[in-house]
C-alpha cells in the first residue's frame, strides 16, 4: 500500500486530509475514535470511495483508474453482515460469489462445501442464511469473501456484532493465511495487536504508524 498527500471529501465535507502511508505488512490494523476516518480511508483501498487529492496504490494498483482490476484482487468484508449476504440458501450465496470465475460446477461445488467446514457450518448448505444468527451471518459474509481467494481482504469492523468466541473465530479466518494480505479496521486492542503494523487516525488524520501494541498503548493512553 502507497499513499501520498490522499485528501476525500464527502458531500463537500473533508473527512480524510493529507494522509500518507507506505507499508508491506501483511496484516494492517487501523484503529481510532469514532468518526476519525477509518471507513472512510478503508473504502478508498478499493475505489468505493475517491480521493480528491493525492496519490493512492494499492497491490500496485489506482484504486480508481484501475477500479475494476483492484476489486478483483481486493474483498471487502462489512460489519453488518445483511448488506453482503445475497441469495437465500447458505450454499447459493457462496456459490453466487464464485460466479464469473470460469470455475466448473464441481469446483465450485467443491471449494463451497471446504467453505463450510472452514466456519463451521458444514452441512448447513441448504438452510436459509437469513436464519442464522449475527455470528454465523459474518462467518457466512467473510467466507464469501474468502472463497473468492482475494490477495487482500479490508475488513471494517468485522468482529463488532461478535461474541468472544465468534470474535476469535473471525480473527483466525483472517489472520491466518500466509498469502493473503488483511487491512482490519477495529475497536478491539486485541485483534489489532494480533496484526504486524497499526495506524491510527485521528480527526480525518493519520496520526501513528507503527508497532500495534505500541500505537494501541499509545491511543488507549491519549483517550479523554
Ligand atoms: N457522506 C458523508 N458526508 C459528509 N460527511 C461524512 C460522510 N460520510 C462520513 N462523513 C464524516 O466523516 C467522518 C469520518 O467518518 P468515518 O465513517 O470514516 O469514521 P470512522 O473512524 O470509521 O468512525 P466509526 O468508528 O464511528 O465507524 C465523520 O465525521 C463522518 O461524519
Amino acid at each position: 500500500m502507497d499513499y501520498e498527500g490522499v485528501d476525500v471529501d464527502l458531500d463537500g465535507v473533508p473527512v480524510l486530509r493529507d494522509v500518507g502511508f507506505r507499508s508491506d505488512a501483511r496484516r494492517i490494523a487501523v484503529v481510532g475514535a469514532n468518526g476519525s476516518g477509518k471507513s472512510t480511508f478503508v473504502r478508498t483501498l478499493n475505489g468505493l470511495v475517491r480521493p480528491s487529492a493525492g496519490r493512492a496504490r494499492v497491490l500496485g494498483l489506482d484504486p480508481v483508474a484501475d477500479g475494476a482490476a483492484v476489486r478483483r484482487h481486493v474483498g471487502f468484508v462489512f460489519s453488518n453482515p445483511d448488506v453482503q449476504l445475497i441469495l437465500p440458501t447458505v450454499g447459493e450465496d457462496l456459490a453466487l460469489s464464485l460466479r464469473g470465475q470460469g470455475l466448473s460446477k464441481a469446483e465450485i461445488a467443491e471449494r463451497v462445501e471446504r467453505a463450510l467446514e472452514d466456519i463451521g457450518l458444514a452441512g448447513r448448505r441448504d438452510e436459509s442464511a437469513y436464519a442464522l444468527s449475527g455470528g454465523q451471518k459474518q462467518l457466512l459474509a467473510l467466507a464469501g469473501v474468502l472463497i473468492r481467494r482475494p490477495g487482500l481482504v479490508v475488513a471494517d469492523e468485522p468482529t463488532a456484532f461478535l461474541d468472544a468466541a465468534n470474535a476469535r473465530r473471525i480473527a483466525d479466518r483472517l489472520l491466518e493465511q500466509d498469502e493473503r494480505a488483511v487491512v482490519i479496521v477495529t475497536h478491539d486492542p486485541a485483534l489489532a495487536r494480533r496484526c504486524d503494523v497499526a495506524i491510527r487516525f485521528d480527526g480525518g488524520r493519520l496520526v501513528d504508524e507503527g508497532e500495534p501494541g505500541r500505537v494501541v498503548a499509545d491511543y488507549l493512553a491519549a483517550l479523554p
